[in-house]
């Protein structure tokens, strides 16, 4: 397979509802596609960073620019045979995950389509389905959030998230079991909002029940989990801190944490994924497949991945509606709080043409 370019698409998408974490509110997706464009196929990569860099270190405009001014070329240079040739190329320049996932992506994809491959069978899926959890945001009030979950609960969706920050931890907690139950998936999410001061305010969740607490503290301070986790009784669940399959065994080593969330954009690709998903497999760890409010092209690569035999929690691969009134595929749509995995050729859908056409901010054509 011969790649001739890559082109950077720079879409921008409305969320039905303010997304409220502990490191800010988003009101939009501005998204960065990358299309793949080679001699046998065509392939799709969305890349996860955000506008701004408060998730990690990565945002737009970056990636973009280090797109632009190394990987691609580096792509040049090395002329890649096909996707797992992609990583050892782009491997000289440090970080930049989330530009080097949705490069390899988009190349994986079009490989796969061109061999009629889908990639949940080249992943090692065994599922045709897979249970969705939902992530609820940081609400203005119990009220509201209580609706909220009991919107979601109605749709379908097999386990709740909420996002937690000092001042909204406990109270909301204690306010979704008690008006659902302790039957409900229930889990929360820090963003790494806590210190290590807080170990007794986190350990007061344990009566509650909770599948999980994820990423309590800073994502350098896998120490400070593992500290964590020898006090509170809820599994520590790890996901701004593992960035790889050697941090993911250097986490599960030290204690640090009992459960991984695996996001393909924040470690690489969906072959490090796997490789991190091996790996917890054999450590006997459980994993489940995060978000990062991805439109319908990510979402479908997701569903695929959360299809592995060892992603045996709900992930964060809500319905297309959950974000988006119009998604950019055909929407994904929550059957018995399910997804069905998509069958086709590499990632399985494609942009529909119009919307596309209508929320295109930006085209940049960067030839190989
Ligand atoms: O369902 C989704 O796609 C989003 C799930 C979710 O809560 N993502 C969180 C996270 O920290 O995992 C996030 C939100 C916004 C930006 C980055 C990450």
């Amino acid at each position: 397979m011969k790649l001739a370019g890559i082109e950077l698409r720079r879409v921008r998408m409305p969320l039905v509802a303010p997304f409220r974490t502990s490191f800010g509110t988003q009101t939009d997706r501005d998204v960065l596609l990358l299309r793949a464009v080679t001699d046998e196929a065509e392939g799709w990569g969305e890349c996860v960073a955000m506008d701004d860099p408060l998730y990690s270190s990565e945002y737009v405009e970056a990636v973009a620019d280090v797109l632009r001014r190394f990987l691609v070329p580096a792509l040049a240079a090395h002329a890649p045979a096909d996707a797992t040739a992609v990583a050892p190329a782009l491997h000289p320049f440090k970080g930049h995950r989330m530009a080097k996932a949705a490069l390899e992506t988009a190349i994986l994809d079009a490989e796969l389509r061109a061999a009629g491959r889908p990639l949940s069978r080249e992943l090692g899926a065994v599922h045709d389905r897979v249970p969705c959890g939902v992530s609820v945001g940081i609400m203005d009030s119990r009220a509201k959030l209580l609706d909220t979950v009991d919107g979601y609960l109605s749709e379908g969706y097999v386990r709740i998230k909420l996002k937690i920050e000092p001042g909204w931890d406990l109270a909301p907690v204690r306010a979704v079991r008690e008006r659902f139950g302790d039957d409900v998936l229930l889990q929360v999410d820090a963003n790494t909002a806590y210190t290590r001061a807080d170990a007794d305010l986190l350990a007061a969740l344990d009566p509650f029940d909770l599948l999980l607490i994820e990423q309590p503290l800073d994502e350098e301070d896998i120490v400070g989990h593992a500290d964590l986790s020898a006090r509170v009784r809820t599994p520590i669940c790890l996901d701004e801190s593992i960035t790889s399959a050697r941090a993911a065994a250097d986490a599960i080593r030290l204690g640090a944490c009992r459960i991984v969330n695996i996001k393909p954009g924040r470690v690489g690709g969906y072959l490090e994924a796997r490789r991190i998903h091996d790996l917890c497999a054999a450590h006997g760890v459980p994993v489940w497949c995060g978000g990062m409010l991805e439109t319908g092209l990510g979402r479908a690569a997701n569903v695929a991945l959360a299809a592995l035999p060892g992603f045996t929690l709900p992930g964060d691969t809500s319905a297309s509606s959950r974000y988006f009134r119009t998604d950019l595929t055909e929407p994904f749509v929550l059957d018995e709080g399910h997804l069905a995995v998509p069958t086709g050729p590499g990632i399985g859908v494609d942009p529909l043409p119009e919307v596309l056409a209508e929320i295109t901010t930006s085209i940049e054509w960067l030839p190989l």
